[in-house]
């Protein structure tokens, strides 16, 4: 069983705004509001590619159940809490701009339940953690569910920045998949060249991480592991909402690793995932990688 845990999910309103000037009323040429937060993207493209997923987090007020309706063919097991889900926005105005609200606050009572769910897992199971962490919550707390999943023998994947990522790396998850700014921010390192990018993931990988996926927006993405260096430029297409995109890259590593791939076509599943949601208005479907796929190449370094 795959489990996602998106512990502060949302609804994200994509706002497309063609003349857009700060301080004046902007309206819109067009808006849509979907289900958003990572482990929720993951869940939503894998379903698309007959993967099954259990999807764990909170969910609360109007909010909390557009996304259940929304999100009504998938196995959602989301534990119901005061407050209201966050509204976060996607401004389209050429660039892309967003602005991400906060998490209801949760009690010791909610955070009891969810975690009844971590009980039930077994040595087959993979379990994806993903996005914010609320701020009820302690920074080491993906930490402590990895140690969990790490208990029971289970996978575990993670997908968060900052001080919560830096926690989890200690209980040696099998993935982390920074970008380019969320890895130098990890280390308080910038880099300039890919040897420097490159230097500051194999840190990661001696840190814990089995397999570090850095993933560089239109650059394509880096997968580096213990014995060597995988590099995949992305594809060039028409980029027309990328929200979503790295999630992809995570659906990508998870399909690919269940068909036993070797980590260049994982690499390679990864980019096409995430570049077909760069290049659609919501996230990847089957058809969209499948066409992208043969495009892509990877290179290899050893060590
Ligand atoms: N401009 C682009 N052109 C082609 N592919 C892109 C572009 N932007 C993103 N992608 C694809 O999506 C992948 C993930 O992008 P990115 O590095 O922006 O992830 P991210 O910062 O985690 O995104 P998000 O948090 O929005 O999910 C890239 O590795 C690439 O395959
Ligand atoms: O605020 P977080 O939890 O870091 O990120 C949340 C979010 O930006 O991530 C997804 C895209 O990756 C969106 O669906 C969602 O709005």
């Amino acid at each position: 069983m795959i489990y996602t845990v998106t512990l502060n999910p949302s609804v994200d309103y994509i706002m497309h705004v063609s003349s857009f000037e700060i301080g004046k009323t902007n309206r819109t040429d067009a808006q849509d509001m979907v289900p958003g937060g990572k482990g929720i993207n993951v869940s939503t493209v894998l379903d698309r590619f007959n993967t099954q997923t259990t999807l764990l987090g909170f969910v609360a007020g109007f909010t909390g159940r557009f996304i259940e309706e929304k999100l009504a063919h998938l196995d959602t097991k989301f534990i119901t809490t005061d407050g209201a889900t966050r509204i976060n926005v996607k401004l389209k105005t050429g660039d892309e701009t967003e602005i991400n609200g906060q998490s209801p606050v949760l009690t010791e009572q909610d955070v009891a339940a969810f975690e009844e769910a971590f009980t039930h897992i077994t040595a087959e199971d993979t379990v994806v953690l993903c996005g914010s962490l609320p701020h009820s919550l302690p920074k080491s707390y993906y930490k402590t569910l990895a140690m969990k999943v790490k208990e029971k023998g289970a996978r575990v994947i993670i997908d968060t920045s900052g001080e919560p990522l830096l926690h989890a790396l200690e209980a040696k998850p099998t993935l982390i998949k920074p970008n380019k700014a969320e890895l130098e921010a990890l280390y308080e390192v910038e880099t300039s060249t890919q040897e420097e990018m490159e230097a500051l993931a194999k840190r990661a990988v001696q840190d814990g991480a089995e397999h570090v996926l850095v993933s560089l927006g239109g650059d394509g993405a880096m997968l580096v592991t213990k014995d060597a260096t995988y590099i995949a430029e992305a594809p060039k297409g028409n980029v027309i909402n990328t929200v979503g995109a790295g999630d992809s890259m995570v659906a990508g590593f998870i399909y690919a690793t269940a068909q036993d791939a070797t980590p260049e076509e994982i690499l390679r599943h990864c980019i096409a995932f995430g570049s077909a949601t760069a290049f659609s208005t919501e996230l990847a479907t089957k058809d969209e990688v499948s066409a992208l796929l043969p495009t892509i190449t990877t290179s290899r370094k050893e060590g």
